[in-house]
Order: C-alpha cells, then structure tokens, then sequence
C-alpha cells in the first residue's frame, strides 16, 4: 500500500493548551498521550469530553482520520488530533486494513480478530507469505478546518500463536522486520520508539511544534 497524503499541505504550528485525543480507543489513547508527553500540550481524550464516536465511512486511512478529527474539533471547538490505523495483510490483498478495529467486532475482541487473520491465512494456503504491516494515519483538524495529515508504516511478518499482553489489538501477533518478539511482548516505551504510529509521530512533531 502506498502512502499518499492528500496532496501539499500548509503547515500550522500547533500552539500550548488543549488538544483533543479523538480516538474511543483506550490502547491507542494510551499511546498517543505517551508520544505527546514531551510537547507542552495538554491531552484531552474523547471519553473525557463525552464526544460521539463517528461511524468510519471513508475508503483510506487518512479519510477516516481526517473525518474523526473534524468531528471533535467541530464539536469541542478544539483542536484535535484522530488516527486511524490498522493491520494490512500482503496475502489477504491487505486486509483487515481499514476494517482492521471493525473484524473485532461489537465486542472489540481482537483474539477472536487475530483468529480471523490466521484462518484467512491458512485458507490462503501453507505457502501463503505471513507478511504484513501496520499503517497508522494521523489527522490534526482545527475548529476552522484547516487538516493536517501525517503516515507512518512498519513491516514484518505474522505469528500464530499470539505472543505477549503488553499491547493492544493484533500486537500479539505482528512481528516487526529484524526483531524476535512481537508488539504484544515488547515494552510500551520501545514500541513508541519504533511503531507505524511513531513514525507517523515524527512527522506531526517536526511539522507541528
Ligand atoms: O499499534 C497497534 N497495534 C495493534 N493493533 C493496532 C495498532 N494500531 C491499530 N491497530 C488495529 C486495532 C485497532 O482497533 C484498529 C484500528 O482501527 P481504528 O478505527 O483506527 O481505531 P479504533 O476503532 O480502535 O479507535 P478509534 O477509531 O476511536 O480511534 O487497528
Ligand atoms: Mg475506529
């Protein structure tokens, strides 16, 4: 999958105050706050606001991004930085992709999801290649519509059993190009040193503050 951003985009400085974790999503709430730490500004997440979650009806990563974080910033009248991310399966055509949260089901049961992925694969055949990777789109919205848009991407291969209970969603079974242990078996702070979603952070840092 290639990583397109909509197209040359403006730069805005992020200012110091409130910025909106748009994302119902505890795992990657958890994250994110983690990757802001060192940036001055103070994270506000969208449970706390008590904000809706928006149904994710856009074809790419970063439409659904952009669209979870104008939704909160329209709504809050802040700031807000969404992400939308997920699990892309070289031998699935790159599912589960956009559907990555919603193969989890009502339930956001990701072990009955990381069954679906392996019997996907196993359908693929015994020859089928266990490459995947993650994406991780993140979209900062204003209240008066300016969006920026930022990508990250890591490789590696699928495990089955799942390994580890460090992380959240498919972690359990992704293992990154180069290392023995998965995301689910690796420490938070060294994830955040090397995920689809640190990488889609450095560019937000160097573009935004
Ligand atoms: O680092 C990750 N490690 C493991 N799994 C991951 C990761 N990053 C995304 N994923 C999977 C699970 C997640 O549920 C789905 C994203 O779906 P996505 O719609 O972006 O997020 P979500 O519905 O869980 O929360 P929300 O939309 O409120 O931010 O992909
Ligand atoms: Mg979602």
């Amino acid at each position: 999958m290639s990583l397109d951003l909509p197209g040359p985009q403006a730069v805005r400085k992020l200012q110091p105050g409130r910025l909106v974790i748009a994302s119902h999503n505890p795992g990657k709430v958890r994250e994110i706050r983690a990757l802001l730490g060192p940036y001055g500004v103070e994270p506000v997440s969208a449970a706390e606001l008590d904000l809706p979650e928006p149904e994710e009806t856009g074809t790419t990563f970063v439409a659904n991004a952009e669209l979870k974080a104008r939704q909160a910033a329209d709504l809050s009248g802040l700031p807000a930085l969404a992400d939308d991310s997920g699990l892309c399966v070289e031998a699935l055509g790159g599912d589960p992709g956009i559907f990555s949260a919603r193969w989890a089901g009502e339930n956001k049961d990701f072990a009955e999801a990381m069954r679906r992925v392996h019997a996907a694969l196993e359908a693929a055949g015994p020859d089928a290649p266990r490459d995947a990777h993650f994406i991780c789109a993140l979209a900062l919205a204003w209240p008066d519509g300016h969006v920026e848009w930022f990508e990250g991407r890591v490789d590696g291969t699928l495990v089955w059993p799942p390994r580890g209970d460090k992380g959240f969603g498919y972690d359990p079974m992704f293992q990154m190009e180069g290392m023995g242990r998965t995301f689910g078996e690796i420490d938070p702070d060294n994830k955040h040193g090397i995920s689809h979603r640190a990488k889609a952070f450095e560019q937000l840092v160097k573009a935004v503050f």
